[in-house]
């Protein structure tokens, strides 16, 4: 679809809105894109989660008007305000570089997990992207409730707090997808969708506030003053509300977007098993720095990118290129779609991570081309809160998983559905054997 539009109408098309949503505007030229955005990085509106919108600033009776409801939510100045407070906690590599023990303990149990659950065929058993969901949400969780949930637990009761969580982000993001991202009638009428969703979203915070009391307790007893703190207790610092808040978000945009990249990157790993051994090697090899492990996550974030394109609506009006772009417009960039241009990135369609690390006279050399063609973390002031989280919890992650398997992959090749973001499809044919 991107290319067909480009082909037939040029670097920036109109999309005519469908039942229930505007009309968009398509940018596929990096330097109007970089204009636009460049404009609205003082006062970016990014909309989306409507149906989520909805329950934090009408719904739920606790809202208090003056405040916010949290980034996924809110747009100009509240969200500025906001933002300036939870950034000196969320991007401040000290604070995140703490979780590098206790992601190490995660991506362990996870690969236990995983090893307990391979068939004769060295294949999982069950459904993979909901145990690569279970990593996500065990990862994210130590950061955002401040300890380990046990999602990877194989005798997880039943009734327990965990398993109520895992089932209410799964709903939350279910419903999310139904009400914003496909054609409803929610916004003229309450339809079983919308009770839901707002039962949902209630729901998954007082689940929330659960975890975060529990671990209050825990801080309680801790008491040693000179500890660098985490994340959760910097924020519970600012006040309870904003913890809360932010623990939301962050289980809200932190799960399916690691799981997928991890799956992207598995998927083009076994695709490329030169690729792979060159990065188990350079794993095996103990070395502090791992620069081709990050260079493979970039590039699974180039060619198969969990956000396809970064999205804005206009304040103001602009002239780009001879196009008028009202204001109140939806626009996005096709960054998917522009990292597979071949005058972007030579070789476009291939997995090539070295063009992440080869030296600048290389012809692959990645800066050659425009800093706005990829921009899997978004852009500017708005640009992902959690990506410095989202790393280190990829990499240390993905670090495990070669070290202990030599991943196959039959078949036809993965599929991807777009929709708030990109889900990889099964069904998910890996052969997971152990490394000799
Ligand atoms: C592969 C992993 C991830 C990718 C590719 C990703 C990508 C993105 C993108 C493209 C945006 C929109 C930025 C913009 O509009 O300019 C965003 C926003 C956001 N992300 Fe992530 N994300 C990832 C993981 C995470 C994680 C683990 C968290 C949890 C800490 C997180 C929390 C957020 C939040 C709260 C926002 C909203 C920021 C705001 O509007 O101020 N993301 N992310």
């Amino acid at each position: 679809m991107p290319e067909i539009m480009y082909k037939n109408y040029g670097p920036i098309v109109r999309f005519g809105g469908t039942f229930g949503s505007p009309p968009m505007i398509f940018l596929y030229e990096p330097e109007a894109a970089f204009h636009v955005f460049r404009n609205e990085n003082w006062t970016p509106v990014r909309p989306g989660f409507q149906s989520l919108e909805y329950f934090r600033k009408h719904y739920n009776k606790d809202h208090n008007p003056d405040e916010s409801t949290g980034l996924m939510t809110e747009h100009g100045e509240v969200w500025r305000k906001f933002r300036t407070k939870v950034n000196q906690v969320m991007l401040q590599p000290k604070t995140i570089k703490l979780y590098s023990h206790i992601l190490t303990e995660v991506a362990e149990d996870m690969i236990k997990r995983m090893k307990s659950k391979r068939n004769e065929k060295n294949m999982i058993e069950g459904k993979f992207d909901t145990e690569l969901n279970l990593w996500a949400l065990e990862a994210i969780g130590v950061v955002a409730l401040g300890d380990r949930l046990n999602c990877l637990d194989p005798n997880l009761p039943k009734d327990s707090p965990a398993r109520k969580l895992i089932q209410a982000v799964r709903d939350v993001l279910t419903v999310t997808e139904e009400l914003d991202f496909r054609p409803s009638l929610w916004r003229y009428i309450a339809t079983p969708t919308f009770k839901k969703a707002m039962k949902y979203y209630g729901d998954q915070t007082k689940l929330n506030e659960f975890f975060i009391n529990k671990s209050i307790e825990k801080l309680k007893d801790k008491g040693t003053a000179n500890e660098e703190k985490g994340v959760l207790e910097k924020l519970l610092e600012i006040d309870y509300k904003t913890a809360v808040i932010m623990a939301n978000d962050m289980l809200f945009a932190g799960v399916d977007t690691t799981a997928n990249t991890i799956i992207g990157a598995l998927f083009l790993l076994a695709k490329n098993p030169e690729k792979q051994n060159k990065l188990r090697e350079e794993i095996l090899s103990k070395q502090e720095k791992l620069p081709y492990l990050r260079a493979c996550i970039k590039e699974t974030m180039r060619l198969l990118p969990v956000v396809g394109g970064n999205f804005r609506q206009t304040t103001k009006e602009y002239n780009v290129m001879g196009y008028k772009i009202p204001k109140d417009m939806f626009v996005i960039v096709a960054n998917q779609y522009m990292c597979m241009m071949e005058e972007n990135f030579p070789q476009a369609a291939e997995f090539i991570p070295e063009r992440w690390i080869v030296d600048k006279s290389d012809p692959l050399y990645y800066g050659n081309t425009h800093p706005f063609v990829y921009s899997p973390f978004g852009f500017g002031v708005r640009s992902c809160i959690g990506r410095r989280i989202a790393e280190l919890e990829m990499e240390t992650f993905l670090a495990k998983l070669i070290e202990n398997f030599q991943i196959e992959w039959f078949g036809p090749p993965m599929k991807t559905r777009a929709s708030s973001i990109n889900y990889l499809m099964g069904p998910y044919n890996f052969i997971f054997k152990d490394v000799k």
